[in-house]
């Protein structure tokens, strides 16, 4: 007898701005030999840079944070959101003009998009009506010290396949997660952001705290939840302490 091949439905998603994660490392020695007109010159570039971001976010039109990365795989991390690629883009190309960026290079970069998933929304109503989806889907970024990021996708491997599974099953796994997640309530804020088709992974997780143990502990915990233990691959992990103006300028100074 022939068999239909078990097609499972995808879950909705509703999508918000777009979030470039720009990894850089600074050129240090060039830096170091560069004569110290042109560093001032290119410190201020980048606090222009800064600046506008910052103005862009007040002026609620995207979102923007500066972060000095932990550890040797990079040394800051340029967060953006924006509505669409195409700024994203723009910003790109701006900052690839300025004299600052002459002494970085990207080591790491990563493009999606903010995502909310319907497996716990409430049936019949329109969750573009609700002022806190739309502030989940355009976040005014927390302003906690630390960030943590990584990327991860739904295993599919074997009979540990995430996107085999009915919707139901996927719904109660996600009311489990959704149910540890809330224990970090006020510690915690994550931003999730769905980059499949975009990049590499599934999905980028970005987690803002004032303490990086509550991302240790969160992670952790969410390692024994059955949506993580059989179903979550990851990618690297970064962290980075938050860098206002006078941070950036410390950063850079070389006496
Ligand atoms: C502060 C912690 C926290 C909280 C409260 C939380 C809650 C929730 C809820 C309620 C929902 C479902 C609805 C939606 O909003 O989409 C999600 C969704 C999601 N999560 Fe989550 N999550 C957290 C935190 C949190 C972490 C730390 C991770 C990384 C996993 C780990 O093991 O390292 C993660 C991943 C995800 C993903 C990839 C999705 C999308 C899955 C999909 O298939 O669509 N998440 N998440």
């Amino acid at each position: 007898m022939h068999q239909e091949p078990v097609r499972h439905e995808a879950v909705e998603t509703l999508e918000g701005w777009y979030v470039w994660h720009d990894f850089r490392r600074i050129d240090w020695v060039r830096w170091k030999e560069a004569p110290v007109a042109t560093r001032t010159a290119a410190t201020a570039a980048l606090i222009s840079f800064h600046r506008e971001n910052l103005e862009h976010r007040a002026r609620r039109q995207g979102s923007y944070a500066a972060f000095a990365v932990a550890g040797s795989e990079a040394d800051l991390l340029f967060l953006h959101l924006r509505p669409t690629i195409q700024e994203l883009n723009d910003l790109k190309f701006q900052l690839a003009k300025t004299p600052f960026a002459d002494y970085t290079f990207p080591v790491y970069s990563y493009i999606s998009v903010v995502e909310l998933s319907a497996y716990l929304a409430k049936p019949g109503v329109d969750p573009m009506a609700d002022p806190y989806v739309v502030s989940r889907l355009q976040p005014a970024l927390p302003d906690m010290q630390y960030v943590c990021f990584y990327p991860m996708s739904k295993r599919r491997q074997g009979s540990d396949n995430w996107y085999m599974l009915p919707m139901e099953e996927r719904r109660r796994l996600m009311k489990s997660h959704g149910q540890i997640g809330r224990q970090y309530a006020g510690k915690v804020v994550q931003m999730i952001s769905g980059s499949v088709g975009l990049d590499d992974w599934e999905w980028g997780v970005t987690l803002f705290a004032d303490d990086p143990l509550h991302f240790k502990k969160l992670v952790y915990e969410m390692r024994f939840d059955e949506a993580s233990a059989r179903y979550a691959d990851f990618g690297p992990f970064y962290v980075g302490v938050r860098q206002s103006e006078h941070d950036l300028r410390r950063l850079l100074a070389c006496t």
